[in-house]
C-alpha cells in the first residue's frame, strides 16, 4: 500500500502540490496523470525522499524516510542516473548487496536476460545509450524485489519489445501483491494496467476512478472528460 496524506510542496512562490492526499491499495497499479506542470514530479519527487515537502508519505503503512520503508521500496526515474565507471551488471550487484537483496543469481540472469541486457553486463555506465540506461534502471529497482514501485515516465525512451516487457513484469508484480505507481502522459501506453488513476491539475487531484468502477471506458476519455480537453 502506497497512502500519501496532505502533500504540499512550495517552490519560493510557486505551490506545486497543495494538500494531496490519495491512496495506492496493495497490489494495485496507480496511475498519476495530468497536464505538464500539474505536479506530479513534485509528487513523484516528494514520495521518492528526494524533496522537503509537508505532508505524510507511507509505504506499506511505515513513514516513508524510514529505513524499514526505503528497503522494501523502489523507484524508477525518469532521467536514469548511472555510475559511469561501473558496468550493468556491476549497477546491479551494488544495489543487491545495498538493500541486502535475497534475490537469486538465477533471477538477476532472468530479469538482465528479459530486457536485453544480459549481453552487456560489461559496458559501463557510460557506454549506454538512454534506453539502456532505462532498463538497468527498471533491472535494479527488480533485482531489490520490492513491495512498492514507483515509476515515473517509464515506457519513454524504451523499444517496443522493452515496453511489452515492462508491461508484463508490472501485471506480474500485481500478482504479487506489489503496490505499482505509474506516473505517465502516455495513455494508451497503461490501458489495461491500471487498477486506479488519479488526475492532477494545478497542484490538485481533480479526481480519480477506480477501474472496476469504469467497465471498458477507455483511460484517454476519462482524463478528458475531467480535465475539460479532447481527442
Ligand atoms: N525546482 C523548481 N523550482 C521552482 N518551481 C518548480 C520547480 N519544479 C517544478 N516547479 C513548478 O511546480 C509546478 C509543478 O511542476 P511539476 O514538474 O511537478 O509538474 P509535472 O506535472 O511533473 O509536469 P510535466 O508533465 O511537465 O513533467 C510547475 O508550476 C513548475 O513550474
Amino acid at each position: 500500500m502506497l497512502e500519501i496524506q496532505n502533500l504540499t510542496k512550495v517552490y519560493g512562490k510557486v505551490k506545486a502540490v497543495d494538500n494531496v492526499s490519495f491512496l495506492v491499495p496493495g497490489g494495485q497499479v496507480g496511475i498519476l496523470l495530468g497536464p505538464n506542470g500539474a505536479g506530479k514530479s513534485t509528487i513523484i519527487k516528494s514520495i521518492a525522499g528526494l524533496l522537503r515537502h509537508d505532508g505524510q508519505v507511507r509505504i506499506c503503512g511505515l513513514p516513508g524516510r524510514s529505513m524499514e520503508a526505503k528497503k522494501i521500496f523502489a523507484y524508477v526515474p525518469e532521467i536514469p542516473a548511472m555510475f559511469e565507471a561501473l558496468t550493468v551488471r556491476e549497477h546491479v550487484e551494488y544495489i543487491r548487496k545495498a538493500y541486502n537483496s535475497q534475490v537469486s543469481d538465477d533471477e538477476i540472469e532472468f530479469i538482465l536476460k528479459r530486457f536485453e541486457l544480459w549481453d552487456k553486463q560489461d559496458k559501463l555506465g557510460n557506454e549506454l545509450s538512454k534506453g539502456m540506461m532505462q532498463k538497468v534502471s527498471i533491472c535494479c529497482a527488480l533485482a531489490i524485489k520490492p513491495k512498492v514501485i514507483m515509476l515515473d515516465e517509464p515506457m519513454v525512451g524504451l523499444d517496443p519489445q522493452a515496453i511489452k516487457e515492462l508491461k508484463e513484469v508490472i501485471t506480474e508484480l500485481k500478482g504479487f501483491g506489489v503496490t505499482v505507481l505509474i506516473s505517465t502522459h502516455m495513455l494508451e501506453m497503461v490501458e489495461g494496467l491500471w487498477d486506479i488513476m488519479f488526475v492532477m491539475q494545478k497542484g490538485h487531484i481533480i479526481g480519480s476512478y477506480r477501474k472496476e468502477d469504469v467497465g471498458n471506458k477507455e483511460l484517454e476519455d476519462l482524463f478528458f472528460e475531467m480535465t475539460g480537453g479532447g481527442k
